[in-house]
């Protein structure tokens, strides 16, 4: 059952207890649970996410941030942004930052998934023995309102999960123009610019459609296709919100392994700052599924992290790494002014036009509400050039992309680049995949509890390779709308694309555009590897966690979210780390003699009726709260003309 206070909670002692009801943990939580005999508690301490229509309308995802849905961190000052500080939203409601992110679904290269296997030394996290899982997580379905996707351009992989998957939703104008350039491009020999269908079939590389998590026209999310299926059919699973744990407890010690191993089979919660604390046990194990920033900070609150950091007083268990090597990925948005007023500008400046689109949205869950502003977005190699004996390719091999550019049917606006009181735009957002740049998650000064937020460092742009990767997305931008493909600009024949627009526009040497990057450039939100698996036979022997995830030095707790990869896709993150999730979960299963079968499939196929029926409930809601609907564009007129607005709309 769900409950919103500890105090409610009908035990104290539990099977499993997972912290955190994001995207891995419901995954895991949810799986855990097919086992009746088994009682999982999950403790989250965000809000629920019922009937919230930030989380449910998929062009809304933007306005998630800063809202009751999100931690609204923020870094420390960057370095290599000119001391600038950026805000870190991250998803506090059911499901995590499934909840509140931009729904791109991409699952990165095999390239990746064979390294991690390399680094852990566990032939199971290679690509051919992840392909199970991936199939196990989402299912491929229609868009509800876009008829101008041809057959060439649909994928082929696909699995039968829960989570709802789709092509975009609806059209946007720069769709058409860029895939005419990339297939024209296609068939020129060495292009970096190839069309592709299918990012997901273990080669990313190339220009194609974006897959979202928006089946059906709503943002399918961990807490809707995983953890509620399961609180709603199932009896031993509870779920407590609003409540954050503050530290793991040292229980005993664990002998049987010859070595006297710590066992950290309990819980610390508290619901408040300085208020009465709550402790739940574990009799089998503590899964953290906090996220790379939260997962940290409770490792380094429970003891374990590096001495040198922690004090020896303060340290149960030396673990060197935990809180490093993290890294993320940085994005730079540059602009042209358009002819065409059908980009979504106005949308986010007329309520009459919102209205519109609300109205559509929950009659239909079609038109421009049903899609997220990202239609299309092309993965890209750096050209060779880049690499030498020196500077190796960070990238996981040459199926990896190291860069991408996100085509965007507006203006991205930002803390640094408000969106403009007049004019329609097309954006495009450089983003750098495989960041040399390295940062850390460390506890603030005297901190001792949850309610104080970590020293977030990412340590953005800090190396001169991911300056000049960076220098060279751009200028990859503005060689593809320049291309003329048999003769013709597809984006300049009927004079859509005009001149760029901003302060880039007069960035004209490489300091200037150096410059521009330090002045606004921010992250896509993915943060990984705080709490990173390794081997012994790797250069990765001192990970945090062994390659089944548990934490080393340490009995009965394991770890399974972002921070547990010790490289970060190339890829956006969340189909990686639902996949991860779903083969952590028969890792637990396996060790604690619960049966591991292809039966889930049948229990993933039952979890998606249930997500269906919650589907059409929430949508039958909507349909009767169109007043709530309306009421909400209000908001969003306000919200998107404060400058706090959106960081990014990946
Ligand atoms: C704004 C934004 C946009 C993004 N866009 C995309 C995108 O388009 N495509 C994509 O693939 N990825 C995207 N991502 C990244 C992706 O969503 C994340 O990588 C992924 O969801 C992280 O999953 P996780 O399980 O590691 O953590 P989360 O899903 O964040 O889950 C962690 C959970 O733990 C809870 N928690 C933390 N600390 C505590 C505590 N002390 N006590 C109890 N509970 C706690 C949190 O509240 C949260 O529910 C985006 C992320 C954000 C924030």
């Amino acid at each position: 059952a769900l409950y919103t206070d500890p105090s409610q909670v009908p035990s104290t002692s539990y099977d499993f207890i997972v912290v955190g009801a994001g995207t891995a943990g419901s995954v895991v939580a949810s799986r855990l649970s097919e086992d009746s005999t088994k009682k999982i508690l999950v403790i989250e301490a965000g809000v629920d996410d019922t009937g919230n229509l930030n989380v449910q309308v998929p062009f809304f995802a933007p306005l998630a941030a800063n809202t009751a849905v999100d931690w609204n961190y923020t870094t420390v000052p960057q370095a290599g942004l000119n001391g600038r500080s950026l805000t870190v939203p991250r998803g506090f409601v059911l499901g995590g930052s499934s909840a509140i992110n931009y729904l791109g679904w991409t699952v990165g290269s095999s390239d990746y998934y064979d390294k991690i296997a390399s680094i852990t030394g566990d032939s199971g996290w290679a690509w051919s023995s992840m392909q199970g899982y991936f199939k196990k997580v989402s299912t491929l379905v229609p868009p509800t309102d876009n008829p101008d996707i041809t057959s060439d351009e649909r994928p082929t992989s696909n699995g039968n999960g829960p989570l709802l998957v789709n092509l975009p939703n609806f059209n946007l104008e720069p769709d058409q123009r860029v895939f005419e350039t990339a297939k024209g491009l296609g068939s020129t020999s060495g292009s970096r610019f190839t069309f592709t269908n299918d990012m997901n079939g273990g080669n990313p590389l190339g220009i194609g459609y974006n897959q979202v998590t928006a089946g059906e026209g709503s943002r399918t999310t961990a807490a809707t296709a995983y953890l509620h299926p399961a609180l709603n059919n199932r009896s031993n699973i509870d779920v407590v919100i609003n409540t954050r744990v503050q530290k793991l407890i040292k229980t005993g010690t664990d002998s049987n392994s010859g070595t006297d191993l710590p066992v950290f089979g309990s819980v610390e919660v508290a619901v408040s700052q300085g208020g009465s604390k709550t402790t739940f046990n574990a009799t089998r194990e503590v899964i953290l599924s906090a996220g790379t920033i939260g997962t940290a900070q409770i490792l380094l609150l429970s003891g374990i992290g590096p001495k040198e950091d922690l004090g020896s007083s303060n340290t149960i268990v030396d673990s060197p790494q935990v809180g490093k090597n993290v890294k993320e990925h940085p994005l730079l948005s540059i602009f042209w002014s358009i002819s065409s007023n059908a980009s979504y500008d106005d949308a986010l400046r007329n309520s009459t036009i919102q209205a519109t689109d609300i109205n559509q949205w929950s009659a239909t869950k079609g038109g421009l509400f049903s899609a997220t502003p990202v239609n299309v977005l092309g993965f890209l190699r750096l050209p060779e050039t880049f690499f030498n004996a020196s500077q190796p390719d960070p990238s996981s091999g040459s199926k990896s992309p190291n860069t991408e550019i996100i085509f965007v049917d507006g203006f991205v606006p930002s803390d640094t680049n408000p969106l403009p009181s007049t004019g329609h735009f097309m954006s495009i957002i450089c983003a750098l995949l495989s960041p040399t740049s390295v940062g850390s998650i460390k506890l603030a000064s005297g901190s001792s509890d949850t309610f104080t937020q970590p020293l977030i460092d990412y340590g953005l742009l800090s190396t001169d390779f991911d300056v000049q990767a960076m220098l060279q997305t751009i200028s990859d931008s503005e060689t593809f709308v320049s291309t003329n493909i048999s003769g013709s600009n597809p984006f300049t024949k009927d004079g859509y694309l005009q001149n760029l627009f901003g302060d880039f526009a007069s960035a004209k040497t490489e300091a200037e555009k150096i410059a521009f990057m330090r002045a606004h450039a921010d992250t896509i939100h993915h943060p990984t590897g705080s709490a990173r698996m390794g081997s012994q036979s790797s250069g990765f022997s001192d990970g945090v966690l062994d390659a089944s995830l548990k934490v080393r030095g340490v009995k009965g707790l394991r770890v399974v979210d972002m921070s547990v990869l010790p490289i970060i896709p190339e890829a956006h993150t969340q189909a990686v780390i639902y996949t991860v999730a779903e083969r952590a979960s028969d890792l637990i299963k396996a060790d604690n003699g619960i049966q591991v079968s292809n039966t889930s499939t049948t229990s993933t196929t039952s979890s998606t009726t249930s997500t269906t029926s919650s589907t059409t409930s929430t949508t039958s809601s909507n349909s009767a709260g169109i007043t709530t609907a309306l009421a909400h564009v209000q908001a969003l007129v306000l919200m998107l003309t404060l400058p706090i607005i959106l960081s990014t709309f990946i």
